[in-house]
């Protein structure tokens, strides 16, 4: 089956939207449209995308990565598959969750914050700027702040190193860990003392007795926050799942004689504007599964895997044994529908989602450091 690529762009909501549904029929293509013609029933069609750029890392036209692909290619790729998938969530009802918990979660931070002499926030290293919450610099104000990227099993060195070097470009001191491991747990903790170490020294000037440091961990949920915890401590000492939401309450736990740490449920902003990240959201299990159409995730995350250069269409197919007919997401999960699970939509939508977590695609990120 030939598939050709080329231009990414899709200017018009409304073509972007026919691209979601993957119409039966071909519709018209400008000089700057992308479109997907697929259909369950008619023989494998081949996608037709007119004029644009073709993505560096399908220049030997088989889907395959381009080994020798540069660096400002491969960022300015980046940037096409996320104007893209700007205009693939527009189409979609919006990703909103913010259930009762978390709520009340965000009024006790805002109170607990005092308590703190130094904030740890927890981003999941495969979406580091959509687990970003948009409130966080405002309500930390200049209080001493570290950055842990966790789940760095499950990014590829090279996307370790590109957000090492963006974030010390920046000056922001960051950790990469596994909270499932424990890896960088134990760094953690020692600069967690180092950075707040003057609280002691001023009361000590003051004549009071020493105490231990006080170590907030945010972040959103299911981000590994409890797990980096219980790895420190080395004992479960906070609720921890491979599901969004589980902690519920905040909780302050010792750690040796120096060390406390506050466990805090996941927050998220209350509307999310940005749907891209949602989307991103959904797809690493970073938010509530009710509040997305697991298909229309699955098959956003179809098209976004035949764009990145270590997976591409061709993992895809032969993963599945199915032919990824372009780059209809909705498509490839109708087809695995049928082809594994008696035509459920919702189980073969899953399986994807589940293999992506799972890392059977590979260990990759979903978002590159911003040019
Ligand atoms: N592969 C991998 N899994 C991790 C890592 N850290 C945590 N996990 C897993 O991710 C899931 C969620 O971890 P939690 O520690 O419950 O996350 P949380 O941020 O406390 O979640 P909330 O309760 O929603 O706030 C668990 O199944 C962990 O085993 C990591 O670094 N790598």
């Amino acid at each position: 089956m030939a598939v050709q690529l080329s231009g990414l762009w899709l200017p018009n909501s409304q073509l972007l939207g026919n691209f979601l549904q993957c119409p039966r029929t071909k519709p018209k293509l400008s000089s700057t449209t992308l479109s997907a013609t697929a259909s369950l029933s008619s023989p494998p069609p081949t996608i037709q995308i007119v004029g644009g750029k073709t993505p560096s890392w399908y220049e030997n036209g088989n889907g395959n990565p381009n080994s020798t692909l540069d660096g400002s290619q491969i960022e300015s790729d980046w940037v096409d598959l996320d104007a893209d998938l700007y205009y693939w969530t527009k189409a979609l009802r919006p990703v909103q969750w913010y259930p009762g918990h978390i709520a009340k979660t965000e009024k006790e931070l805002k109170e607990q914050l005092k308590l703190m002499d130094v904030v740890i926030e927890i981003r999941d290293a495969r979406i580091p700027m959509s687990t970003s919450h948009p409130q966080m610099d405002s309500w930390l104000g200049n209080k001493k702040r570290i950055l842990v990227l966790n789940r760095e099993d499950m990014i590829s060195t090279a996307d370790r190193n590109a957000w090492a070097t963006y974030f010390a470009r920046q000056g922001t001191k960051v950790v990469f860990s596994n909270g499932q491991l424990g890896m960088g747990t134990m760094k953690l903790g020692r600069l967690a003392k180092v950075l707040a170490a003057d609280v002691n020294v001023k009361r000590r000037a003051k004549g009071l007795l020493s105490r231990p440091v006080r170590a907030g961990i945010v972040g959103y949920p299911n981000v590994g926050k409890s797990s980096l915890i219980n790895r420190l401590l080395k004992r479960r000492m906070c609720p921890a799942a491979p599901r969004p939401g589980v902690t519920r309450v905040l909780k302050w736990v010792r750690f040796g004689s120096d060390l406390e740490l506050l466990d805090s449920p996941g927050i998220i902003p209350m509307r999310i504007s940005d749907q891209t990240a949602a989307i991103k959201l959904a797809i690493c299990d970073d938010i509530g599964e009710r509040s997305y159409d697991v298909a229309d995730v699955a098959a956003i995350l179809v098209q976004i895997l035949t764009r990145i250069p270590s997976v591409g269409i061709k993992a895809l197919q032969s993963r599945y044994k199915i032919d990824v007919d372009g780059q209809c997401g909705k498509i490839f999960v109708q087809k695995l529908a049928i082809h594994l699970f008696n035509g459920d939509i919702h189980q073969a939508a899953f399986r994807i989602l589940s293999d992506f977590r799972k890392g059977k695609f590979g260990w990759i990120a979903l978002e590159q450091p911003p040019i």
